[in-house]
């Protein structure tokens, strides 16, 4: 048997244990074996059908069951956004984060650099790096602020959730949903990447309109964890991420105990070379709408929270165009990062690793030599290869963190320099 069920938000039903799962209830006066049954809501109880999300756990300890969380001491950078002094409108970029020089877990390893909205509005994303070179032992970590979606740019991660374990790879995206704990241990010995929090609408598959019934991510290729659990009563670090701020518990067992679960509302993974690439095949090029793996609305129809969107290997065949993306100035907030490769946008300076922003409203586009480069270009049908660019773009827009700013190259603006005043023939 496959360790995962194919689709998206597709209503599971799963046990590690043969007779674990109550059929035809959820909430059965005596649960078999003594499991405790447990709701975990993944929206609003009466938010329509269509959009509701939650699934049924079936544990060996009840959740409830847990001492005070203290503040959490660690994790030093992994913060909410400076939103003290006003933010200057300027293009940013950072170099990937240094390898760790000690002993470092996810957690401890988690930095924030960008971050819109307060969680506790329920909308507004984070953009966090990480790098660590540490398993998890005998802790678990959980947002409540938000789900996350986790993008490794180096190093395989395996996540054991309290729904089973997902292994996930460069160029494979996986996401926790929010509450949901687990530990990330890291199989090649050390692991660096980036994760999306997203405290607003769970991210979904975005309409498809004119593309038709299939295409771009297609949900038969997202892949959900079966129940796996462990029975293990030695006291585990609860490591909490609420309102901003980290807090600190620990049980006398491992909170990974689910024996069975249904619903649909799970981790899962996805293979980003599945995407089903759409792309001109006349002139001009699309707005980057076309290569939305995952959209979360905002209140406002088609302006996003957050969309999530790739840059994948793909074919150019524009004529009589100039093929990487155009300058322009967006209403929405554009975060990237780059998984492998070179974006075509940049020549230079955009590193696997790294981060830009480009805040709503900032003129931005190719570098001057991208530029250089397809004005000049012979437009033969040319594949972009062992690329993977992504954008986490939103209608907030963003603030860096303290630690961000510090951070950020010197003279970004430079890429877009000296480029050739426009000759127009003399007036009349
Ligand atoms: O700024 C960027 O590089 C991202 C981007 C890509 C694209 O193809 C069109 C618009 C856009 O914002
Ligand atoms: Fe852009």
């Amino acid at each position: 048997m496959s360790d995962y069920i194919p689709g998206f938000g597709n209503h599971v039903s799963t046990e590690a244990v043969p007779g674990a799962l109550p059929i035809g209830r959820n909430s059965p006066q005596k649960p078999a074996f003594g499991l405790y049954a447990e709701q975990l809501s993944g929206t609003a109880f009466t938010v329509p059908r269509h959009e509701n999300r939650r699934s049924w756990l079936y544990r060996l300890h009840p959740t409830a069951e847990h001492p005070p969380y203290r503040r959490y001491d660690g994790a030093a950078r992994f913060a909410p956004a400076n939103d003290a002094a006003p933010l200057a409108p300027n293009r940013l970029r950072w170099d990937p984060l240094p390898a760790p020089d000690a002993p470092t877990d996810l957690v401890d390893g988690l930095v924030t650099m960008l971050a819109n909205r307060d969680p506790a509005e329920l909308e507004g994303v984070a953009l966090h790096v990480y790098a660590a070179n540490r398993d998890m032992t005998d802790r678990v970590f959980m947002d409540a602020d938000g789900e996350l979606l986790f993008l490794p740019q180096a190093g395989r991660l395996r996540l054991d959730t309290e729904l089973g374990r997902v292994e996930v790879a460069p160029g494979q995206v996986a996401l926790v949903p929010r509450g949901v704990r687990f530990r990330a241990t890291l199989p090649d010995g050390e692991a660096s990447g980036y994760v999306a929090e997203n405290h607003g609408a769970l991210f979904r598959l975005p309409d498809l309109g004119p593309i038709g019934a299939n295409g771009l991510a297609n949900p038969r290729d997202f892949e959900t964890p079966v129940a796996r659990y462990e029975d293990e009563d030695r006291p585990t670090e609860v490591v909490q991420k609420f309102l901003g701020t980290l807090w600190t518990t620990t049980l006398d067992h491992s909170p990974l105990d689910v024996v069975a679960w249904h619903g649909n509302l799970a981790p899962w993974r996805y293979d980003l070379a599945r995407f089903m690439t759409i792309n001109t095949v006349s002139f001009d090029h699309p707005d980057p709408s076309i290569f939305t793996v995952l959209t979360s609305p905002s209140d406002v129809p088609g302006r996003a929270n957050a969309d999530f969107v790739i840059f994948p290997p793909r074919w150019m065949v524009a004529e009589d165009t100039f093929r990487p993306p155009w300058f322009h100035r967006n209403v929405m907030s554009e975060a990237m990062g780059l998984i492998t490769g070179a974006y075509d946008a940049k020549a230079e300076g955009f590193r696997p690793g790294g981060v830009s922003l480009h805040n709503m409203m900032a003129g931005h586009g190719p570098d001057l030599a991208s530029w250089r480069g397809a004005s000049e270009a012979e437009l033969r049908p040319h594949r972009i290869e062992g690329t993977m660019a992504f954008m986490l773009e939103s209608c907030w827009p963003y603030r860096p963190t303290a630690h961000a700013l510090a951070h950020a190259q010197l003279d970004y603006d430079a890429v877009w320099k000296d480029f050739p005043k426009a000759q127009v023939p003399p007036r009349g």
